[in-house]
């Protein structure tokens, strides 16, 4: 099943940098290792702002919420999920 999700990021401005930097660190560690397995097959930064659309391939919306709701981010993320079905032009 894929899906389309969007995320966006609001890090506090109090969080202490270094603390903010290991949770970016363990993300892009977490990102990386799930773009490997192909379960997160796209993701593309967007223009200008501290956000990305992704695609995810998975079995289930609750393997979709489990793998977004183990982001190191996620506390801080504002993620809006759109599921994607075949188009029926496409070739
Ligand atoms: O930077 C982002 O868009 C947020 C997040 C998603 C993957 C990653 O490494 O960070």
């Amino acid at each position: 099943m894929l899906f389309l999700v969007h995320m966006i990021v609001n890090i506090p401005r109090d969080l202490p940098e270094e603390q903010a930097n290991e949770i970016k660190l363990r993300e892009k560690n977490y990102s990386q290792d799930l773009q490997r397995s192909g379960k997160w097959p796209h993701i593309w930064r967007v223009v200008g702002e501290y956000a990305n659309y992704s695609i995810f391939d998975v079995e289930s919306n609750d393997e979709l919420h489990t793998l977004l709701s183990q982001l190191p981010l996620f506390p801080f993320m504002e993620i809006k999920v759109t599921p994607l079905a075949k188009h029926p032009s496409a070739i």
